[in-house]
């Protein structure tokens, strides 16, 4: 079903409308300072045409897993600075999120100012599972727009998630699916559509309770699974072997057998692990294979051998999709697996292949490690959410705006 879009939104006209927009600024840190600001690039295309439109825009936006009240380290602060570099403009920071500062501010803009709301994630109603208490604050979101204000959903990488700022609001409000939303579901499309083949999704990262549901539906679908990062040691847990202090998903371990069990031919496990003795950048680290980590030790990279075979079964493929960092790249020592899986996939686009990196922290490690943009099709802002859209999963933030 058709949405609308920012550009009807346009020309319906929002010069001195209050435009509340939903932006995904979960943008990695080092401390106070923005490792990868993708996430926010992408939003300015949605945010200058509103402002150049004299909207009054309000946005709202999350920062990490706050447990539903202020934390400090969870301030949106370093996006506002870096917001209002790249817009040009000053873009006030509300000390709350639906409170009186943030009502006092929003009732003082002027047609083409700009108003972060602090973490919605302080809010415990944005993420709860009771639709009454997210309503509430949903609400609460409606009355800083005004009676005539209107709903942008721009935060791709959030859109799999039924929370209030991102599902329940929509409903309130004329919703429109900002520019972001509609270049990456124009791109991923091309991956669940008439996809090329062979097709091969590559799998890591830390959000492995999140994501191991994927493989299920995805393992079918693919000709290649290319399993690393955190996610990889539930796997080899699943097969007997002991995993050390590495992450793991203890409860998903009946899971991992049953799909070894199904999708074998499909699904391809690290054969060789960087093991460190703590979670630091100057841990004491040595490379093992998968049936020899010591107790004690934790995983947290793939090792030489297993960047050569996922190589190898890489390069013939036509399409790729790449979620989860291989390993700890944030630290040097961890880096060199995500590095030669980036590399690999670098090289097949450089063949013709259709490839694509999704989420924060994926497209992050990109970057940090030095490749190019160019190196892949299409760097999307949506982890979990284009995850989740690959598997033809109905999303509920997508889904809302068509209605
Ligand atoms: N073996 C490992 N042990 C612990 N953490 C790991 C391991 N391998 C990778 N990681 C961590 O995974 C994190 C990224 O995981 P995540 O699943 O959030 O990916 P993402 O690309 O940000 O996707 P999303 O957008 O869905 O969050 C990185 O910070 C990285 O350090
Ligand atoms: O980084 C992401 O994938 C999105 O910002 C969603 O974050 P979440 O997994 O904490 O909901």
């Amino acid at each position: 079903m058709p949405v609308a879009t920012l550009k009807d939104l346009l020309e319906e006209g929002v010069s001195g409308r209050g435009v509340l927009v939903r932006s995904d600024f979960n943008v990695p840190l080092d401390g106070s300072t923005i490792t990868d600001p993708g996430r926010i690039l992408a939003s300015l295309p949605t945010l200058n045409a509103l402002i150049d439109a004299g909207a009054k825009v309000i946005i709202t936006a999350h920062l990490g897993r706050p447990k539903g009240e202020p934390d400090p380290k969870f301030s949106l602060a370093p996006v506002a600075a870096r917001l209002s570099e790249e817009l040009g403009r000053n873009v006030q920071l509300a000390g709350d999120v639906v409170g009186s500062d943030a009502l006092a501010r929003a009732e003082g803009l002027t047609d083409g100012d700009v108003l972060l709301l602090e973490n919605i994630r302080f809010d415990p109603r944005e993420t709860s599972k009771d639709e009454a208490e997210r309503e509430s604050l949903a609400k609460a979101l409606v009355e800083l727009v005004g009676d005539d204000g209107a709903f942008v959903s721009d935060g791709f990488g959030v859109v799999h998630r039924k929370q209030a700022s991102v599902y329940d609001v929509a409903k309130l409000l004329p919703h429109y699916a900002g520019n972001l939303v509609a270049a990456e579901v124009e791109v991923l499309a091309k991956l669940t559509d008439e996809v090329e083949r062979p097709y091969a999704v590559v799998l890591g990262g830390s959000k492995v309770s999140d994501k191991l549901g994927v493989i299920e539906s995805l393992a079918p679908k693919v000709d290649t699974l290319v399993i690393g990062g955190g996610m990889a040691f539930t796997f080899l847990a699943a097969q007997g072997l002991s995993v050390g202090t590495s992450l793991l998903q203890e409860d998903q371990i009946g899971v991992c057998k049953d799909l070894l069990e199904r999708f074998g031919d499909v699904i391809h496990l690290p054969v060789d692990v960087v093991v460190a003795d703590s979670f630091a950048a100057d841990a004491q680290s040595q490379t093992v294979a998968a049936e020899e980590i010591p107790d004690g030790w934790m995983g947290l990279d793939i090792g030489p051998e297993s960047v050569k075979r996922f190589t190898a079964v890489l390069s013939g493929a036509k399409t790729i999709f790449w979620n989860g960092p291989s390993g700890v790249f944030e630290f040097e020592k961890f880096a060199a697996g995500t590095r030669g899986v980036a590399e690999a996939i670098a090289a097949t686009t450089a063949g013709g292949a259709f490839t694509v990196v999704g989420g924060g922290d994926s497209a992050a490690a990109v970057r940090t490690l030095g490749l190019p943009d160019s190196d892949f099709s299409h760097i999307s802002t949506g982890g979990g959410a284009s995850l989740e859209y690959l598997e033809g999963k109905e999303l509920p933030g997508l889904k809302v705006l068509e209605s």
